[in-house]
């Protein structure tokens, strides 16, 4: 089952983190643009070699990637084959891969994002959801992550600033994102896993502490993928909520704060072995950060 995979990998590693692949073009070393190409029609290469580097540094660490498709879509096909091939290599390294889709529509479409995306040539271990459009929206992911061992995780509480004008609204004396956390946990009722939580996840954002805290007694099944750490400015006691007391129930992202360590230290102009160092010791930080987080407060255990 996809939760328990990825709740037995963070427990063996020690570490809820997973790195977000998100390879935004001011980041990407200059080494890694000269040595693949500089024209438009290398940027497929470009960006899979660099992949290929974090996830060598990164696969000993982490439990898991997360794709942005956002930062491949965005180059069109050679950006996709970018996406795909990174896919393909993380789980050769025994990572679990999460694509983070946002998708919703009606289910007829659904079903064929669902399918792309969970089955097809897209195939990630889990993916994330939009739930805007209601339950027959979601229905075809469900059925997708039953039939193969799948996840989703659900927008919630989303991490940007913005989140609050619709995510917030109270609806029937409530705020919309605890109607949608509801919801969710209904939805994963039948995938619940050894550790008690479901294939079926939520994304809460960690510049929320507030109502992560509501949403983790909202949701005592609910796994969540928190976004929001480092580049957005949430710290580790801002995420520790989202935790159970045996230290799990989450896993944070950091992507930027990773990937683009390098850029605050010394800008784009590296070398290779200084980009790969850079990369591991941000990993390692942040593991550091999450755990000393934890341990601190007497409440969680730590695996
Ligand atoms: O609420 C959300 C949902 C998704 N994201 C995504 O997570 C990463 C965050 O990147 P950083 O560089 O660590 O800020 C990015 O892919 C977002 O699209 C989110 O930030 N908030």
């Amino acid at each position: 089952m996809f939760i328990d995979q990825l709740i037995k990998k963070i427990i063996e590693k020690r570490n809820p983190t997973v790195v977000g692949l998100d390879p935004q073009e001011y980041l990407i070393p200059q080494c890694i643009i000269k040595k693949y190409g500089e024209e438009i029609e290398s940027i497929g290469e470009v960006l899979w070699q660099l992949n290929k580097v974090i996830i060598d540094q990164i696969a000993p660490l982490v439990p898991a990637v997360k794709l942005q498709i956002a930062f491949y879509e965005r180059w069109g096909i050679e950006g996709l084959k970018a996406y795909q091939k990174t896919i393909q290599y993380a789980k050769e390294k025994e990572l679990i891969v999460i694509g983070d889709i946002k998708r919703g529509d009606i289910s007829s479409t659904a079903q064929a994002y669902a399918i792309a995306h969970l089955e097809g040539p897209f195939a990630c271990d889990g993916v994330t959801v939009n739930p805007f459009m209601g339950s027959d929206s979601i229905r075809p992911f469900l059925d997708l992550c039953k039939r193969h061992e799948k996840g989703s995780f659900i927008l919630t509480k989303t991490s940007n600033p913005s989140s609050k004008e619709f995510q917030n609204l109270v609806v029937e004396e409530k705020p919309l994102y605890l109607h949608i956390a509801y919801k969710v946990e209904e939805w994963g009722k039948s995938l619940i896993g050894d550790y008690g939580y479901s294939s079926i996840g939520a994304v809460v954002g960690a510049t929320h502490p507030k109502e992560a805290r509501e949403l983790r007694k909202a949701m005592p099944h609910t796994f969540f993928l928190v976004p929001g750490y480092g580049a957005q400015g949430a710290r580790a006691e801002d995420i520790l909520s989202c935790f159970d007391e045996r230290g799990l129930g989450a896993i944070v992202n950091s992507s930027r704060g990773i990937i683009g360590a390098h850029l605050k230290e010394k800008g784009r102009d590296i070398s290779l072995e200084y980009f790969k160092n850079s990369v591991r010791n941000a990993t390692e930080k942040m593991q550091k950060d999450l755990l000393k987080g934890l341990e601190r407060n007497a409440k969680y255990k730590v695996y």
